[in-house]
């Protein structure tokens, strides 16, 4: 066992107060405690709550206000100045660059990557009554369902997690659109009415994963954190955020991806391909390009999908957004 192993040490951990950071952040430090346990660290953790500036302006449609990264600054400034030593993101909420100084020390596994329908009746997409009035503020999700379904109501909502399902009553929303994997995180997976597959909607870049940010130079943590890295999740994550950089898009735009590792038996030996399907629409969902590609590096493969859907139209899509 290396001698710095044996090294007492209090691990500060940083998150946003929203349940969902909140919890994620426990089970993070559960599994680092375990790890810790397991591969004789003597170290301890502490949790300290930051204000974000995302956490502030909830309340105003964040896609107006603008700006990349709403929900971390403040948390990397405070690796930044080692008054934290670790922060939980949602992999999709973490801006494509990270601040000198920081890297992203592990992404663990992946859970269900799919957004689903909180719905008010039914457990399909294909129930809901025509003119239904869905709630989501997320064009990315616009964009599909009314790619699908003409007919929906897409209907702008923000808040917490928990906000929106009680919007669902509140403000007679025939279904609301959330990721499976906060609902998941939280216990609540039973209001999943249904699933929605993935071609059906492309999940936001790094959906469902999550990335945990720390400082270079930190080499005990770093060593830690590379007990939790899984490979796959890290490789396919890496395709998709090389997509999302190359067409420089933020949260806040109609931009999807979902990367998969497929296996390929070639007789005498097993390839391991990275296999990606990209996606970029236009909020009304009636323009919606798809490239499925695969490779085996996943920065080229994200830069490669980028480049089919630009020929194809992409970027004027995007520029008139504003993405
Ligand atoms: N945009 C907010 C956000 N950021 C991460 C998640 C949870 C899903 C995940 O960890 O990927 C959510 C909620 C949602 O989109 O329903």
């Amino acid at each position: 066992m290396a001698a710095a192993n044996m090294e007492k040490r209090v691990i500060v951990v940083g998150t946003r107060q929203s349940a969902l950071a909140l919890t994620q952040t426990g089970q993070v430090i559960d599994e680092l405690k375990r790890i810790s346990e397991k591969h004789g660290f003597d170290y301890t953790f502490e949790i300290k709550k930051i204000v974000t500036k995302g956490d502030r302006i909830l309340d105003v449609t964040l896609s107006k206000v603008g700006g990349k990264g709403l929900f971390v600054k403040e948390i990397e400034q405070a690796l930044v100045d080692g008054v934290i030593d670790l922060a939980v993101h949602s992999m999709k909420d973490m801006p494509f660059e990270l601040p000198e100084g920081l890297i992203n020390g592990a992404i663990p596994k992946r859970v269900d990557p799919r957004d689903c329908l909180v719905m008010r009746d039914g457990s399909s997409l294909d129930d809901l009554p025509v003119g239904a009035r869905i709630g989501t503020s997320s064009l990315r999700r616009s964009c599909q369902l009314k790619h699908a379904r003409p007919d929906l109501k897409l209907e702008s909502i923000r808040g917490n997690i928990d906000s929106r399902i009680r919007k669902l009553e509140t403000e007679g929303f025939d279904a609301v659109v959330l990721a499976a994997a906060g609902l998941t995180r939280m216990g609540w997976q039973d209001q999943i009415s249904a699933s929605i597959p993935v071609d059906v909607c492309l999940p936001a870049v790094g959906q469902g994963a999550l990335g945990i940010e720390c400082r270079e130079n930190d080499k005990q943590i770093r060593q830690l954190l590379a007990y939790y890295n899984d490979t796959e999740t890290e490789l396919t994550v890496r395709a998709e955020r090389s997509f999302l950089g190359a067409l420089n898009g933020g949260c806040q735009v109609p931009i999807g991806a979902y990367c998969v590792i497929s296996d390929a038996d070639q007789g005498n030996k097993v390839e391991r391909q990275l296999v990606m399907t990209g996606m970029v629409g236009s909020p009304d969902g009636a323009t919606m390009l798809k490239e499925v590609m695969q490779g085996t590096n996943p920065e080229q493969l994200g830069r490669d999908v980028a480049a089919a859907l630009i020929a194809r139209g992409a970027d004027r899509i995007l520029a008139e957004i504003g993405g």
